[in-house]
């Protein structure tokens, strides 16, 4: 597996790739991400993934600073999962001229997570659009977990006629439930035995109301929990830990 620091090492790689399938992560990964790649490979021929912590999304600081990172057993997994290349640029190889331009979406990305994180999706709209700017993928491929990030990025692609297929990928969960996140590695034990009545409780059978109020009985900070066309989505703090899920709603109320 080859690892690109920079943008020229991107670049001289690209040069001879035909088809290319594209993971972007911001590291410290987990089984999600690993099915992600999986789907990537078993379908294009040459997979690059991205390892990039990108601080334009982070509204808060100490959120960007107690970020999981582990690349050295990043690049370990990515390498037994058959990835052809990582890029892991700097900050000053993506934002070469600060924080000049932006990707700016003005309705879906002010709602929900959007509402409690101000700037969030516009940091992620511009580093995806910077990132598919310098990788060209074919394909890319996208969780669901993270729902409204994903039918953002599917609209800036047809907003902008971008040369590339969304691919998103279903949610991947721990036998009880709870959404595999690089954050829940933050969690004490005692909120880790805690964190599966989140979705537990989106998938009850329960009003909004009685989810919400059950939530906080448990010890949650709920942050919304809201319909969007088909999908109950959810935000909520364990400690100073941030998780978020979403499900069918014919998975709930
Ligand atoms: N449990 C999961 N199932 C499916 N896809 C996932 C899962 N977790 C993350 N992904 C996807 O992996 C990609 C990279 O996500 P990212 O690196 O932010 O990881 P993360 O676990 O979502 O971290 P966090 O939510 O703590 O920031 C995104 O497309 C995201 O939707
Ligand atoms: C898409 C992304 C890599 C942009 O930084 C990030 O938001 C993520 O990991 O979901
Ligand atoms: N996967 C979402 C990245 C973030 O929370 O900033």
């Amino acid at each position: 597996m080859r690892v690109l620091k920079d943008i020229e090492a991107l670049h001289s790689w690209r040069r001879d790739k035909q088809e290319l399938g594209f993971v972007p992560t911001m590291g410290a990964l987990h089984d999600g991400h690993l099915q992600l790649i999986k789907k990537a490979t078993q379908s294009v021929d040459c997979v690059l993934v991205s390892i990039f912590v990108n601080p334009t999304q982070f509204d808060q600081q100490q959120d960007l600073e107690t970020y999981p990172q582990s690349l050295k057993e990043d690049l370990a997994l990515l390498t037994d999962a058959g990835v052809d290349a990582v890029f892991v640029p700097h900050e000053h190889h993506i934002y070469p001229q600060g924080h000049r331009f932006d990707i700016c979406e003005n309705e879906l990305s002010r709602l929900f997570c959007g509402a409690h994180r101000k700037g969030h999706f516009t940091g992620v709209l511009t580093v995806v659009m910077k990132l598919f700017q310098l990788v060209r993928p074919d394909f890319a491929y996208f969780g669901e977990k993270d729902y409204q990030q994903l039918q953002l990025i599917k609209a800036m692609v047809r907003d902008f006629f971008l040369p590339v297929k969304i691919i998103a990928c279903p949610t991947v969960r721990n036998q009880d439930g709870l959404a595999l996140s690089s954050r829940n590695r933050r969690l004490s034990p005692e909120e880790l035995n805690l964190a599966p009545m989140f979705y537990q409780t989106l998938i009850d059978d329960d009003d909004i109301e009685s989810k919400i109020s059950r939530l906080q009985a448990l010890g949650f900070r709920v942050d919304y929990l809201q319909v969007y066309e088909d999908h109950l989505l959810a935000a909520v703090y364990l400690g100073d830990v941030r998780l978020i899920d979403n499900v069918p709603l014919n998975k709930s109320t």
